[in-house]
């Protein structure tokens, strides 16, 4: 079979399975798990596909019909320009949580000029994707990236070497900060923020394949901000900052409990669709908002 019939194929029966994104799922795996890239698609559209390819296609299809999302599929995402594999207890990375590596960056990027270094804690790390974005960004950087998941801590290590950045990043096997030790110039997470109650009403998209220790938040969805609020001061440089990831309506609420804990909010960034998606918090009161 050609690349090209089979994209249109796939594509036909995405949409006709009216799923949202089926153009750009249908080219994904066609690119993929075909062996072509967006140009070759367009430039050599008779290129023929391996029987091996056109299997590989008919069981994505397949898996994609299910409700398997298109990158647990591929087995990987790409994030902030990298590229990140994923395994069973990893969160894929969502592009909203870019939104909190471009919000940190220019602070880190400061504070590694002028000292020469700087270190980050990222706190249930994951894939690894915001440390490592960080880490790409910033050369002088070193990170450690705290999870409680013996799987996702493997998948960040090994995403890590695949990029490069194997040299300065600690994979560390902690209850947030139970093993942790030193300090940093910042501290950043993506916790699992979403009220018990509410996991069952999540898309089945998400409930049925992402990791439930990445989502369940406990009863009001605050449980690792307190931990995070209460103890993170004695692990942040005098100066330093933090920032995190919250709930669309959970503002008012982590902002109480950071200031409660004698930290100062900076400011809140809105995500892609313009909610409130990250916090930033100052040890001192000269950068608050
Ligand atoms: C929402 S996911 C974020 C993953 C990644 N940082 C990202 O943004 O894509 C939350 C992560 O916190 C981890 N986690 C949950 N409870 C934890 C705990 N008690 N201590 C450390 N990490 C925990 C989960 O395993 C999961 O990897």
């Amino acid at each position: 079979m050609q690349a090209a019939v089979a994209l249109r194929m796939l594509r036909q029966a995405f949409r006709d399975a009216e799923l949202a994104s089926a153009d750009l799922d249908a080219r994904l795996l066609v690119e993929h798990l075909g062996g072509v890239d967006a140009l070759s698609l367009i430039r050599e559209p008779d290129r023929p596909l391996s029987e091996a390819q056109v299997q590989a296609l008919a069981d994505a299809q397949r898996r994609r019909l299910r409700g398997e999302p298109v990158h647990r599929i591929l087995g990987f995402r790409a994030f902030h320009g990298l590229h990140l594999t994923l395994s069973k207890e990893t969160l894929e990375p969502r592009p909203d949580t870019e939104v909190l590596v471009d919000a940190i960056l220019p602070f880190l990027g400061e504070r590694a000029e002028k000292k020469g270094a700087a270190r980050v804690l990222d706190l249930g790390t994951g894939t690894g994707a915001i440390a490592l974005a960080l880490l790409s960004e910033v050369p002088a950087l070193s990170a450690v990236g705290v999870d409680i998941s013996p799987d996702a801590l493997e998948t960040a290590k090994r995403n890590a070497h695949i990029n490069g950045m194997g040299g300065r990043f600690e994979a560390l096997l902690s209850d947030w900060f139970s093993r942790v030790s030193g300090s940093f110039d910042a501290i950043v997470s993506n916790p699992p923020y979403i009220p018990h109650a509410a996991l069952p009403l999540l898309d089945r998209e998400v409930a049925d394949h992402d990791p439930l220790r990445a989502l369940d938040g406990g009863d009001d969805g605050l449980q690792a901000y307190r931990i995070i609020a209460r103890d993170a001061g004695a692990y942040l440089d005098e100066d330093g900052r933090i920032a995190v990831e919250i709930g669309w309506d959970q503002q008012e609420q982590v902002r109480a409990l950071f200031e409660a804990s004698g930290f100062w909010w900076i400011n809140t960034v809105h995500d892609l669709s313009g909610h409130d998606r990250v916090m930033l918090f100052s040890q001192d009161d000269r950068q608050a908002g």
